[in-house]
């Protein structure tokens, strides 16, 4: 059996932890507060984040991080990524030598561009080999219901990946293994920003066409990235690519689609984030995501676009003018 440590008791953290239980893993979540933990491991049940879902009885849950980690074979990360390298610093030392560690997370950091994977390998000293990236289309509460989906595990070594993937696999979601790290990690992280922009589109009342063209374009810039990045242009045709872009720009249960169509109806950024409890991480990776892109030469106009909205107050009404007055140009350049 697979012994499975999920840190973080979000909603992500705690779908996955599901997951993992349904598919016969020893699961132990960590969480900050003792109310919470103490819920999971008696009532079975998050009633902060997932509170219509019954939980698996075998998942338990401590505050003690290196009770959480004990002989873990998997160490799943499930929280805001902006937050990481302060938590792995202190966690570094009880990382299970031997153990995967798994990034959940859809985000870049800010200030230093790096990629969640990166940041596992910086700040844990953890082996890059050991390290996992889940993605794919996987918004929470569907998961939590046990719908059908699945999702990519990325890692450079495909052992890793597959003992990640067979730690995961249930009839209701089915894991897919690949190696290409730097393209799954960037598809996550970027569809959150695509998601605001579509989210504000929504907002403004504008239609489908409008929407498709966001996702479409927002998909090039996307590859675009990855491309000078080396991630496999082909990762972005795939579940970590466009099945995570149409899931998160179509679904009202997506954070950062919800708080784009609130920035489109006019709300203002301080607004919908005092409004909001949980991650949308766009809103934070924005900024990174468009500072690696410049750091690389590559162009990211929607992006820029959105950064311009959330962090420099444009209107976005006045975003889409300024996207549709650029230079025109050849839809493949
Ligand atoms: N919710 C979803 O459907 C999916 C989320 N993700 C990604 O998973 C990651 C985690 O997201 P969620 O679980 O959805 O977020 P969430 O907002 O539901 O939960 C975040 C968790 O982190 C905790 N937290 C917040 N700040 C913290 C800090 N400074 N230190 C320690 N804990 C802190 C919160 O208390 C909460 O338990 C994000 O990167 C998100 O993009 C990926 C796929 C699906
Ligand atoms: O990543 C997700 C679905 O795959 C969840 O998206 P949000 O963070 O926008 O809710």
């Amino acid at each position: 059996m697979t012994r499975c440590a999920v840190l973080g008791t979000g909603s992500w953290g705690t779908a996955f932890a599901l997951v993992l239980a349904d598919a016969g893993s020893e699961v132990t979540m960590w969480g900050r507060r003792a109310e919470l933990t103490e819920q999971i491991t008696t009532e079975h049940r998050n009633g902060d984040y997932l509170p219509d879902v019954l939980l698996p009885e075998s998942i338990w849950a401590t505050t003690d991080a290196a009770e959480a980690m004990r002989d873990a074979d998997v160490v799943v990360l499930a929280l805001p990524s902006q937050t990481i390298r302060e938590h792995l610093q202190r966690w570094a030392d009880l990382i299970p030598a031997q153990a995967a560690v798994v990034s959940l997370m859809k985000g870049v950091e800010l200030g230093t561009t790096r990629r969640m994977s990166e940041v596992i390998a910086e700040a844990g000293g953890v082996e890059p080999r050991r390290v996992v990236v889940v993605s794919g289309p996987n918004l929470a509460p569907e998961i939590a219901q046990r719908q059908p989906a699945a999702s990519v595990v990325a890692c450079t070594d495909h052992d890793v990946a597959d003992l990640v993937a067979h730690a995961c696999a249930t009839p209701a979601f089915r894991p897919y293994t690949a190696t290409d790290v730097v393209g799954t990690e960037l598809g996550g992280a970027v569809k959150n920003v695509i998601g605001l922009a579509v989210g504000m589109a929504e907002g403004m009342g504008l239609g489908d066409n409008t929407k498709a063209t966001i996702v479409t374009r927002g998909l090039a810039e996307t590859a675009r990235l990855g491309e000078a990045l080396g991630a496999d242009p082909a990762t972005f045709a795939g579940l970590a690519g466009v099945g995570d872009l149409i899931a998160t720009c179509m679904s009202p249960l997506s954070r950062n689609r919800t708080f784009g169509v609130q920035l489109g109806q006019g709300r203002s950024v301080q607004e919908v984030i005092a409004a909001t409890r949980q991650t949308a991480e766009g809103v934070k990776s924005c900024q990174s995501i468009l500072d690696l892109a410049r750091a690389n030469d590559v162009d990211m106009p929607i992006t820029e676009g959105v950064v311009a909205v959330v962090h420099h107050g444009l209107a976005p009404d006045e975003m889409g003018r300024r996207l549709l007055s650029r230079a025109r140009k050849a839809e493949a350049d």
